[in-house]
């Protein structure tokens, strides 16, 4: 059926934990969505004639390079990806006029803060990938269009490479977790939620947002919860220390007041979060 009426919306690496989601989410907007085979942000000439085919309203941009320890020996390629081709997206956007949303990270500050972060609060990544995220951040905004930045953090989902579905899949009966690393681990699926929310009823006011699921915990205690939500039966000790190649900010808390309030949204707890996604997995 075709959906006249509707804006229509493209979704970039939609086979990814986040763009599975939003796909998901949106599947009552007329969304184009593209995997990686598919359209290689990459590639201005791909990204041009998908976005001059379709004349899209709305570009979801769901494509990154994510791979934390990996991007400090693959720089150029993190950077390819987070930050060049987003540059690229944001001018063909800008041509087309339509509105681009991306997403950030939490991995922008540097961690030495002890109160959430608002979102015009100083960056200074500590890692190849935070840097590579925060040039494309950058670079949007010098493109100065129509283009809203979500930062998220610790993102999880039932589908996917992420935290919560190792802890939940692993063999190991006993693992060893840092307590020394505070965030706001957030739902994919609450993600989606709100960046439809956002299609539905947009304020047309753009810039830098924060978008977690409200409360912080250390990498630790999720892995705790998950294993009693779970009934896991795992032995879950804190370690102050687990070496990994990459640095990651010591306290990532991110300050969403201006999301809730711009987008007129209540945005769900932590917990209420990890509910919604327990339930899934189990399903
Ligand atoms: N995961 C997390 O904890 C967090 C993520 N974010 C941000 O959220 C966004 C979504 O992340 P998430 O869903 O977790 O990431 P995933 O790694 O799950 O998905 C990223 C997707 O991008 C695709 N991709 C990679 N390179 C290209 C390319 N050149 N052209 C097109 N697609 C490409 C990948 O495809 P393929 O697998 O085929 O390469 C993959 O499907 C990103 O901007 C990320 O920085 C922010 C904070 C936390
Ligand atoms: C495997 C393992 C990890 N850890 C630690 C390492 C790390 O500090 C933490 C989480 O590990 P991960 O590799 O899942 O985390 P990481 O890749 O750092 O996750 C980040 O991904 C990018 C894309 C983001 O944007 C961030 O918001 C954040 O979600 O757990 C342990 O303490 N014990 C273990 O056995």
């Amino acid at each position: 059926m075709k959906r006249i009426n509707l804006k229509k919306v493209i979704i970039t690496g939609a086979n990814g934990m986040l763009g599975t989601a939003i796909k998901k989410a949106l599947s009552a907007q007329d969304v184009y969505a593209f995997s990686s085979n598919e359209l290689d942000i990459t590639c201005s000439q791909q990204l041009h004639k998908k976005i001059a085919a379709i004349q899209p309203y709305y570009i979801i941009n769901c494509a990154a390079y994510t791979a934390v320890d990996l991007a400090e020996t693959e720089q150029e390629k993190a950077y390819r990806i987070n930050a060049l081709a987003v540059q690229k997206m944001a001018q063909i956007a800008d041509q087309y006029d339509a509105t681009l949303i991306h997403f950030s990270t939490d991995y922008v500050f540097n961690g030495d803060a002890a109160t959430p972060y608002t979102s015009n609060q100083e960056t200074d990544p500590i890692n190849i990938y935070g840097a590579s995220k925060l040039a494309g951040e950058k670079a949007i905004s010098q493109v100065n269009g129509n283009h809203y930045i979500f930062r998220i953090s610790w993102l999880y989902a039932a589908h996917g490479k992420n935290f919560f579905n190792w802890v939940a899949g692993t063999d190991l009966e006993e693992l060893n977790i840092v307590d020394s690393q505070t965030g706001s681990p957030t739902s994919a699926l609450d993600v989606a939620n709100f960046i439809n929310h956002l299609l539905n009823n947009d304020p047309a006011n753009y810039g830098v947002y924060h978008f977690t699921n409200q409360g912080e915990m250390t990498w630790y205690a999720f892995a705790k919860a998950i294993n009693q939500k779970l009934d896991l039966g795992k032995n879950i000790n804190a370690v102050a220390e687990f070496k990994t190649i990459a640095k990651r900010p010591a306290y990532s808390v991110m300050d969403c007041e201006k999301t809730g309030s711009i987008f007129n949204y209540s945005i769900p707890s932590i917990s209420d979060g990890l509910e919604q996604v327990i339930t899934l997995y189990k399903s």
